[in-house]
């Protein structure tokens, strides 16, 4: 049995919970959220039936087997990096804050100094074996297209590019680097960072933002070439109800990789 502790308990941490309800070989023993959110937390997960403990920080003698970050990019500052340190194996999805200049050496350096690992989730996206597998033998375009509900992109700078709650058409918002896509809509930056981690970095990953009034799916497009060949993915994930920015794929992502960590057979 893995013991685990999971930072989050939004959209993401409770669709993980509820899956993870009857597995015989991970358990969620804690969850980690912010002080002012620990009482609703408490009483949203009073009904499961392995509820977990409700911390707000990892406790000085805690060591669980590994500890799952679900929650935003200021976790990854607050709880991931001195988990590290202290030798406790991390798993990641808010991949996006890896755009921040500095913070994957930092988090290289906790890892070390605590002999242990951090792994970045895949998510929302798909084919990240196959980016970075092409990589070894040398990438020469990578170009990501995130196609969103016109509503999706509300309280970003698409905002100012068009009038989001009446648009009538597909519309793009944004095109630039990954890395100007991660400054300006830190928010839905996590596929990008993921491809350009694995692929050809920030500055040299292409991105396009759309926002489209007649999807209801958050649509992810990926063409890639190099010495491997080429390869096109478009994959339509299917917004969570309780946070529509967040694909349902992000949450079996979680799932999958926790439980290669139990299984014999990884995969
Ligand atoms: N890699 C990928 O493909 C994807 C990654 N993501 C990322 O996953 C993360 C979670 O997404 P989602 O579940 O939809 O978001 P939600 O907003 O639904 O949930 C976030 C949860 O984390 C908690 N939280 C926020 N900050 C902290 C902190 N510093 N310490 C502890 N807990 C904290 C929140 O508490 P409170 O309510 O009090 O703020 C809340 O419980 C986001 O960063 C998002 O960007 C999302 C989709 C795809
Ligand atoms: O589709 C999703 O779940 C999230 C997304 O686009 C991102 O954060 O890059």
């Amino acid at each position: 049995m893995l013991h685990i502790t999971m930072i989050g308990s939004g959209a993401i941490g409770v669709g993980v919970l509820e899956l993870l309800e009857n597995d015989p070989q991970l358990c969620v023993d804690a969850v980690i959220v912010p002080e002012a959110s620990q009482e609703l937390v408490r009483q949203r997960l009073a009904g499961f039936r392995k509820a977990p403990a409700v911390l707000t920080a990892l406790p000085a003698e805690a060591r669980p087997d590994l500890l799952v970050e679900c929650a935003g990019h200021r976790a990854i500052e607050q709880h991931v990096l001195p988990a590290l340190a202290r030798g406790i194996p991390c798993l990641v999805v808010s991949v996006g804050a890896l755009s921040e200049p500095g913070l994957v050496e930092r988090l290289e350096a906790a890892a070390e100094l605590g002999g242990t690992r951090i792994e970045l989730l895949p998510g929302a996206i798909g084919g990240i074996d196959a980016l970075s597998a092409a990589k070894v033998g040398g990438l020469e375009s990578v170009l990501y297209t995130g196609r969103k509900p016109a509503r999706a992109w509300l309280g970003t700078p698409g905002e100012q590019v068009c009038d989001l709650e009446h648009l009538g058409e597909a519309t793009v918002i944004f095109e630039g680097s990954a890395r100007e896509a991660a400054r300006l809509y830190p928010k839905n930056a996590n596929v990008a960072a993921t491809l350009s981690l694995a692929g050809l970095g920030l500055d040299r990953t292409l991105v396009r933002l759309i926002a489209d009034p007649h999807s209801h799916e958050n649509v992810h497009q990926v063409e890639a070439s190099g010495a491997f060949g080429g390869f096109e993915l478009t994959l339509r994930g299917k917004p969570l109800a309780a946070n529509p920015k967040t694909s349902a794929l992000t949450v079996y992502s979680v799932v999958r990789a926790l439980g290669n960590h139990a299984h014999a057979i990884s995969i």
